[in-house]
């Protein structure tokens, strides 16, 4: 097991490129299930859940090749082959594998899903959305069964927008027969990336990106070529730590328009920012402003850059209040910032932070991928070392990130951890 070293106090100057996106990456392979021929993937990005997911494919019978950022996946071959345990339990989105299993197979038998603990995560509008289109789902020794005869369409109302929920049920709904309009869908960019990755192979989808999804279902989906979005989250991530401790940094292979909740947020707190088309250059501000930010669905503050933000209003002047709405509980990141001098405390679902208050180095733990963000932002402002554990985390969604911050001016490093390191972690 390794841990992340930061030395804090060096300015961060020149450019970062962003890697492809987590969040669809995670979707577009296992939608690679539903093909007849190969899929090609570029842009990927070099994250352990694509690995993961790329080995998962492979247990099912398909033919995974990496060049670079590209994968080709055969799909060919592959079978309705159970996944109850194993690598399934390391991320979130395994659960895509039900809706492609389904889809191809009429049946398929999934583990729970890991990911990042954020509170209580349920699965249930998925499995809503699987049994209207006439699967009967089962949950037995924490392994989902779905079994259908025949997939039918149908009209399915999301009690919650989920992100998930949705991506799922496209994946089963591409290849059922008929017609399924999902209403009250999840709107982000990521959905809009399936849906085209789909749409390539030959699936009858429109509204991706509404809130009202209509799919026709068909026969047969075919091969095709794929080029990835830019991760928002890894671009917000690097655009809050150039505000926290750039001089200038230039934010490469984004989408602007995708990230207008946390720059409107950002400009509100004093921190100058250029938008060009693909990129964004982040200039040193004099002083930050105190802010208040509720996470919504998309397009609103999107919860996944709450915790990296929390980091960065330690130094504002004021106190800003930060509300989660989408996981109340999202707050693990907390108590490491108090180690590390942070004035934070939380209350129901909102985090009040004291600003201007100097970061020290500490040896913190960061509980799931964007707690481990948080702590680096914080890291980086902070005097004196900090010493990060749950590496593991991080290296779910940051592709090179020590690589790209060393390159930054950030004097930041890995170590392997020593056996009673390793203990001690185990037990905290
Ligand atoms: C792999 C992936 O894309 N992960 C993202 C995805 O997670 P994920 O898809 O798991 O998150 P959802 O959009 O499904 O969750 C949103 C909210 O709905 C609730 N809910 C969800 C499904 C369900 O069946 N029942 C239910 O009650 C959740 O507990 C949560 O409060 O969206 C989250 C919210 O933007 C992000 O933080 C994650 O980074
Ligand atoms: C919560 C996240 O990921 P996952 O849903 O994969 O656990 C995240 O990307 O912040």
């Amino acid at each position: 097991m390794q841990k992340l070293l930061v030395e804090g106090g060096h300015l961060l100057n020149g450019e970062v490129r962003i890697s492809g996106a987590k969040n669809s990456a995670v979707a577009l392979l296992p939608a690679a299930i539903l093909a007849d021929s190969k899929v090609i993937i570029e842009g990927l990005p070099e994250i352990s859940d694509v690995e993961t997911l790329s080995y998962l494919l492979e247990e099912i019978g398909g033919t995974v090749e990496k060049h670079e950022h590209t994968l080709h996946i055969d799909p060919s071959n592959m079978t309705a082959m159970p996944l109850p345990n194993g690598r399934v339990k390391k991320l979130r989105a395994s659960y895509y594998f039900m809706g492609a299993m389904l889809g191809r197979f009429k049946e398929a038998v999934i583990g729970l899903p890991g990911g990042c603990y954020l509170g209580p995560r349920p699965i249930d509008q998925h499995i809503k959305g699987f049994e209207a289109l006439g699967a009967t789902v089962t949950n037995e020794q924490g392994a989902i069964y779905l079994r259908a005869n025949e997939l039918k369409g149908a009209r399915i109302y999301l009690d919650v927008v989920s992100v998930g929920a949705t991506i799922n049920i496209m994946l089963a709904a591409v290849k059922a027969k008929g017609k399924t309009i999902i209403e009250n869908a999840a709107r982000e960019p990521e959905i809009i990336d399936v849906a085209t990755l789909l749409t390539s192979m030959g699936a009858r989808i429109k509204g991706a990106g509404t809130d009202v999804i209509r799919i026709e279902g068909v026969e047969t989906l075919k091969g095709c070529m794929h080029t990835i979005i830019p991760d928002r989250i890894e671009a917000g991530t690097y655009t809050i730590m150039a505000a926290a401790q750039g001089e200038e940094v230039l934010i490469d292979n984004v989408i602007p328009q995708h990230l207008e909740p946390l720059l409107a947020k950002l400009r509100e707190m004093g921190v100058p920012i250029e938008e060009g088309e693909e990129q964004l250059l982040v200039h040193r501000g004099s002083k930050l402003n105190s802010v208040d930010i509720k996470t919504l669905v998309h397009p609103g503050f999107p919860t996944d850059l709450q915790q990296p933000l929390t980091a960065l209003l330690t130094r504002s002047e004021g106190t800003s209040v930060v509300t989660d709405t989408i996981y109340s509980a999202r707050f693990k990141h907390i108590d490491e910032l108090r180690r590390m001098n942070a004035q934070i405390k939380v209350e129901g679902s909102s985090a009040i932070i004291t600003g201007s208050v100097e970061l020290e180095g500490a040896k913190v733990k960061a509980s799931d991928l964007r707690a481990g963000a948080s702590l680096i932002v914080a890291g980086l402002m902070a005097n004196g070392v900090t010493e990060i554990t749950g590496v593991e985390h991080i290296d779910r969604g940051y592709a090179n990130i020590t690589d790209k911050l060393r390159q930054l001016g950030a004097n930041i490093w890995r170590e392997n951890m020593t056996e009673q390191e390793v203990k001690q972690f185990q037990n905290s």
